[in-house]
């Protein structure tokens, strides 16, 4: 693991994925200014100040703040807590930090999404100041716990590790079957911090930092729950816990976060609600995927045989209610106090919705004039079904995960399909054609198969932010003493008055202080229409040729880009905004172009950028010939597949650019090429198969060629790779089985929200879910030969890692841009 400084080496998470770009609620709005300006401006305001209440609403933020509530909190925390100050960060780059974490979240994942994680950011704010806790923390932690917390699901693919283990996913053979999501999840939070520059800034505490994020986030696998909870136990039974000394504090913290990512069900009810319906929908949508892929259907995944209320109520006695009880013991404060009344009410909701669902079910079944029961809520809160979850429905053991592992896909049968009826539905009535899944758009109530369910609709919970109001607001502990005001009236007079500025300029506005927001403001947002500021997710194109080009063209760019760096780093350094913003490397221009979700206009970056006096006329000329390159790709690729090129984006100037998610440039190596290694030399013609951006970090070379295997210890790809492969979706099941074709396709452009309907655009790439393995026949045609390139996360010189592109993982491979490919090959 990389923790010494790395100049101009930059990361991102492992994969990447499309980002449906979030509409701005208010768009329709955007004729009136003065009304725009004066609901978002107050709201966003009105809701940061009240963030350390807990009944912070994070849906709401998410939608006054226009989709960005994930790094307009963070932001707002980090300058509350004062860091940017203790440690002197830029905040172009911590709010790029938080962009790019943001944008490492699938929003297309019912539950998974950013709105989560400013959740959990938001409840472990509220942890952190406890007074217990409070007065123990040193700066650093703080931020770490910050970080944790936004980034603790980072790059989730909606699926489960037991479905990744049962998939044979890449991520699974990487981290050995053992924490496997958040091993990925810190990875891909070390890779922000490389790419935005933040950790750059913080070289003398990147040690420390890096470890102590990696030691929340893989707390919070909750398949370490009892480990957890054991611990915490014995040490309050004990009276052990001192928080002055480090361990102790460290695991407080590893706690508070555990805490905090199951904390949904201790909030208000309209809050808790509905992050409950939302994870039930993630669980849904695999429990779908499973029966596809004819995999045993996960219990609280089949929607056939559970229900909303089951999982709640089983979620809630096994995992919740055990951990806060001892949270509570801990604590002993109003919150902790709070919490526990909500989540016993909420569990009393959920018992009563589980009781009536059993007497409906019963009802249906004798199908005969039986009055209609009318249970008060009190009744059913003492009523709990037999069928209730138990906690191993939850927490599942490793040998589980192992032992239904697919071995092959068995055709499924009647038996099997007779196997899932429900109880209440009559033998002969049961459909024996696979059930949908009707998938949901965010704003759209959902609708399940049993209309008469009381967990048939989605509440919008558009309006719960009046509940925030009824708290007070809380002093900084760090700043408090500073004499810092935050939005003041100095701050409200530089406010925006423009709708079109309505983003992010009234979030940063409240979020951070006036000298911050100009900046970010002017960072962000400059003076020319813009042809495309939107992200530039362009995958490789399926095709192995044009997908060839396509990375030679990427590849020269981030040559371009990373030489200007290098040349602008020895440059003085300067306060103004221009230079400030050459400061940052160049090979973030695809990612900074999120910064702003102001499409309207011209990021000052890119024009700095666009307009780079350090670009020399060789590479001018490379670019010139990117152009070209480029347009033919354009050309050759049928639109239907590009779904993640922007038609806007097709300039010139913007295809020039490095895109964030391009493959981690290796280009084609012919046959007769060596590639040197740090570990030695590898031979091609093994190397045909790429690299993808996504690729996972430890190298195991694996070769498939004519059955001879030469890694042993790499999982056998058991079925021949075919072209889509390369088609693959980033958050469909990884390593797909061969179905047939038309089956397979279906499976690869599922889509959450959907309502019901199939998108028609289909063969998109998206992010982790899916194999990062690129199988590339020597003569670019399909066969069985095929080459598996893992790259090892061993120590590896830090020359390497300087020329690494952007959007590897931190510890991989350079890829010399003559074809020259140098990775620390292992075990070969
Ligand atoms: N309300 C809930 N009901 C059931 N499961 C939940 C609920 N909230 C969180 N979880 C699960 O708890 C897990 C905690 O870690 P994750 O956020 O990765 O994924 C979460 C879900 O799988
Ligand atoms: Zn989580």
């Amino acid at each position: 693991m990389g923790c010494t400084p790395i100049p101009g080496c930059s990361g991102r998470f492992l994969t990447m994925h499309k980002r449906r770009r979030k509409k701005l609620q208010t768009r329709a709005l955007i004729q009136d200014h003065g009304i725009l300006d004066d609901i978002h401006h107050g709201q966003v305001q009105r809701i940061l100040d009240n963030c350390g209440l807990w009944g912070f609403n994070a849906f709401t933020l998410e939608t006054v703040a226009g989709g960005r509530s994930l790094p307009v909190l963070c932001v707002h925390l980090f300058y509350w807590y004062g860091l940017l100050d203790h440690f002197k960060l830029d905040v172009v780059r911590v709010w790029k930090l938080f962009t790019l974490i943001e944008e490492g979240y699938h929003n297309t994942n019912p539950y998974h999404n950013s709105i989560h994680a400013t959740d959990v950011t938001q409840a472990m704010h509220c942890f952190l100041q406890e007074e217990k806790i409070r007065r123990f923390l040193s700066p650093i932690e703080i931020m770490a716990s910050l970080i944790g917390a936004v980034a603790h699901d980072l790059d989730h693919p909606g699926v489960n590790q037991h479905f990744l283990i049962s998939t044979s996913n890449h991520l699974a053979t990487l981290y050995e079957n053992s924490s496997v999501l958040e091993n990925h999840h810190w990875r891909s939070t070390v890779g922000c911090l490389l790419e935005s520059g933040v950790a750059e800034q913080l070289l003398p505490y990147r040690n420390e930092l890096e470890l102590l994020i990696r030691d929340l986030i893989l707390a919070t696998d909750i398949n370490r729950q009892q480990e957890f909870l054991t611990k915490f136990k014995k040490h309050l039974d004990e009276g052990t816990l001192d928080l002055s000394k480090t361990d102790h504090r460290h695991f407080i913290l590893q706690i508070s976060l555990k805490c905090a990512d199951i904390s949904n069900p201790t909030r208000p009810w309209d809050i808790s609600h509905k992050w409950s319906l939302k994870v039930c929908d993630e669980f849904f949508r695999q429990g779908e995927f499973e029966r596809k892929l004819n995999l045993p259907v996960t219990s609280i995944c089949d929607q056939q045989s559970t229900s909303i209320a089951k999982i709640q109520t089983g979620f809630f006695k096994f995992v919740v209610t055990p951990l806060f009880m001892e949270w509570h013991r801990f604590l002993d404060s109003n919150l902790s106090t709070n919490m526990m009344d909500l989540l016993e009410s909420n569990r009393k909701r959920w018992e009563a919705k589980e009781a009536a669902e059993q007497a409906e079910e019963t009802h249906t079944e004798l199908s005969d004039a039986e009055p209609e029961i009318d249970f008060s809520e009190e009744e059913m809160s003492k009523t709990t079904s037999p069928e209730t979850l138990s906690v191993a429905e939850f927490v599942k053991p490793t040998s589980d995960f192992r032992s239904s592992r697919r071995q092959s896909l068995a055709v499924p049968t009647v038996e099997s399909a007779i196997g899932l009826r429900r109880h209440s539905v009559p033998v002969n009535m049961e459909p024996l054609s696979l059930p949908r899944t009707i998938y949901r758009r965010e704003s759209l109530p959902i609708r399940r198969h049993s209309p008469a369910r009381s967990e048939s609709r989605i509440s919008s919970g558009l309006c719960e932010e009046d509940e925030l109001m009824r708290f007070e607001s809380r002093s900084s502990i760090l700043s408090s003493g500073s004499g810092k005001q935050h939005f003041s009236a100095e701050d409200n007079m530089e406010r925006p008055l423009s709708a079109e500025n309505l983003l992010p300029e009234p979030s940063i506005a409240s979020m951070t202080s006036c000298a911050a927001a100009s900046r970010l403001s002017s960072v962000l947002q400059g003076h020319q229409p813009v042809k495309a500021l939107t992200r530039q997710q362009t995958f490789p194109p399926p095709q192995p040729y044009i997908r060839m080009r396509y990375m030679s063209a990427t590849v020269e760019m981030s040559t371009c880009a990373e030489t200007v760096h290098e040349d602008e780093s020895r440059s003085s350094s300067s306060h103004s905004s221009h230079e400030n913003i050459s400061k940052i490397p160049q090979y973030t221009i695809p990612s900074i172009a999120v910064l702003s979700p102001n499409n309207g206009r011209q990021s000052e970056l890119l024009e700095a950028l666009a307009t780079k006096p350090a670009m020399s006329s060789s590479n001018k000329r490379e670019q010139e010939e990117n152009k070209e390159k480029c347009c033919k790709m354009a050309k050759l690729t049928d639109s239907g597949q590009k779904e993640n090129v922007d038609p806007r984006r097709m300039s010139s100037i913007i295809l020039s650019k490095r895109r964030g998610s391009a493959p981690v440039t290796l280009p084609f190596i012919r046959g007769e090429e060596s590639i040197i290694s740090a570990g030695g030399v590898m031979r091609p013609p093994d190397i045909n198969a790429l690299r993808r951006g996504s690729m996972p970090a430890d190298v195991i070379k694996y070769k498939y060629d004519d059955g001879h295997q030469e890694k042993s210890n790499v999982q056998p790809v058991d079925q021949p790779y075919n072209l889509w492969q390369y088609q693959r979706r980033g958050s469909a099941p990884t390593d797909l089985p061969p179905l047939g074709s038309s089956e397979r396709r279906d499976l690869l452009t599922r889509h959450t929200s959907l309502n019901g309907k199939r998108r028609k655009k289909q063969l998109r790439r998206r992010s982790s879910g899916g194999s990062e393995t690129i199988c590339v026949s020597a003569d670019h045609t399909l066969s069985e030969s095929c080459t598996r390139l893992l790259i090892h996360r061993n120590d590896i010189p830090e020359t390497l890692l300087a020329r690494r592109r952007g959007s590897l993982p931190i510890e991989v491979l350079t890829v010399g841009h003559s074809g020259i490919l140098f990775a620390p090959i292992i075990q070969i």
